[in-house]
């Protein structure tokens, strides 16, 4: 039978025992987890929990931290219990309303970036407009416009809870008089004549079986409308497909986000339609297709 510990709980012991809890309730990353509650806990950067190991945290840490741990452990997202998650090296505000930012939307906004940029050179006369379909924390939105210093961006969501996030995040970065957020479903509330020199989406696109055996800190903790798009997930992809070309200016680029699963079907509609040519398909890190990149035919 083994004794209890009499040891005190410092800030390394705290995160060695989390560590281990978070590796058995199924965390990819359980000590960067444990180590990102811990500093919130703390009000501190992460960085400075290295430097405070032997330090023994407060009875009022210690209960936020232990309060943390228990919700990480019935698998609340780590972003949604901190409130924020970088993205393109911005603090973005996120709650149970939308989806968290992932690092694999970062190589659309670098495209989204790249093809603007490639426009701009053509278009002296007026600012670059850009929409973001779907913006839900507001996170393409602002990464773009962050980058692209003159740039008029539209972002517009369906869901009115996510477009409250989008603009206390955009009202953060004070980039209110650039991005202009709006209730649309995909393009309906647009005027009929707006036109984009890019547009770009990070639409849902998860089909039904894949959402079934989505993890339960995905499933039970992220709004269903941000990931779920039809029986075979290519709902919204073929909506935008359709509409997008009758809101690009001439040469106007649209870039959309996706998962390797419906790739294939997705560059065959996008063929099939006549609409688009120069069609580029991005992987992201781990090798797998996670861009669609589409310039308009003339
Ligand atoms: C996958 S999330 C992307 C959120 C954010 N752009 C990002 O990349 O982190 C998809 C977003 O599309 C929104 N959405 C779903 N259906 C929509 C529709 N028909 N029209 C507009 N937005 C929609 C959801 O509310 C959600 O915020």
């Amino acid at each position: 039978m083994t004794t209890p510990s009499t040891e005190p709980w410092t800030v390394l012991r705290l995160l060695q025992w989390t560590s281990d809890f978070f590796k058995s309730r199924g965390s990819e990353s359980p000590r960067l987890d444990a180590e990102i509650l811990l500093a919130h806990a703390r009000d501190c950067e992460r960085i400075e929990l290295y430097t405070a190991f032997a330090e023994v945290p407060s009875d009022e840490q210690r209960i936020a931290f232990r309060e943390l741990v228990r919700r990480r452990g019935e698998g609340a997202p780590v972003a949604q219990l901190v409130g924020f998650r970088e993205f393109y090296s911005i603090p973005i505000r996120v709650d149970e309303n939308v989806l968290v930012p992932r690092p694999e939307t970062e190589h659309l906004v670098v495209e989204a970036i790249d093809q603007a940029k490639r426009i701009a050179a053509t278009v002296a006369d007026r600012p670059l407009r850009i929409l973001d379909i779907g913006t839900g924390s507001g996170a393409i939105a602002i990464a773009i416009a962050k980058n692209l210093k003159d740039a008029e961006v539209v972002a517009v969501d369906v869901s009115l809870a996510a477009l409250d996030i989008a603009r206390w995040n955009v009202e953060k970065q004070k980039l209110s008089d650039r991005i202009t957020l709006m209730q649309s479903d995909l393009f309906e509330a647009l005027q009929a004549d707006a036109k984009f020199d890019v547009i770009c989406s990070n639409p849902p696109y998860i089909s039904q079986s894949e959402y079934d055996s989505l993890p339960d800190t995905v499933r039970n903790h992220e709004p269903r409308g941000a990931l779920l798009a039809g029986q075979d997930g290519t709902e919204i992809i073929s909506r935008i497909l359709a509409d997008a070309p009758a809101h690009l200016f001439p040469g106007g680029r649209l870039v959309l986000e996706y998962s390797p699963m419906i790739a294939d079907s997705c560059k065959a509609m996008a063929e099939g339609s006549g609409k688009w040519n120069d069609i580029k398909r991005i992987r992201d890190l781990a090798g797998h297709q996670r861009i669609l990149s589409l310039g308009q035919t003339a």
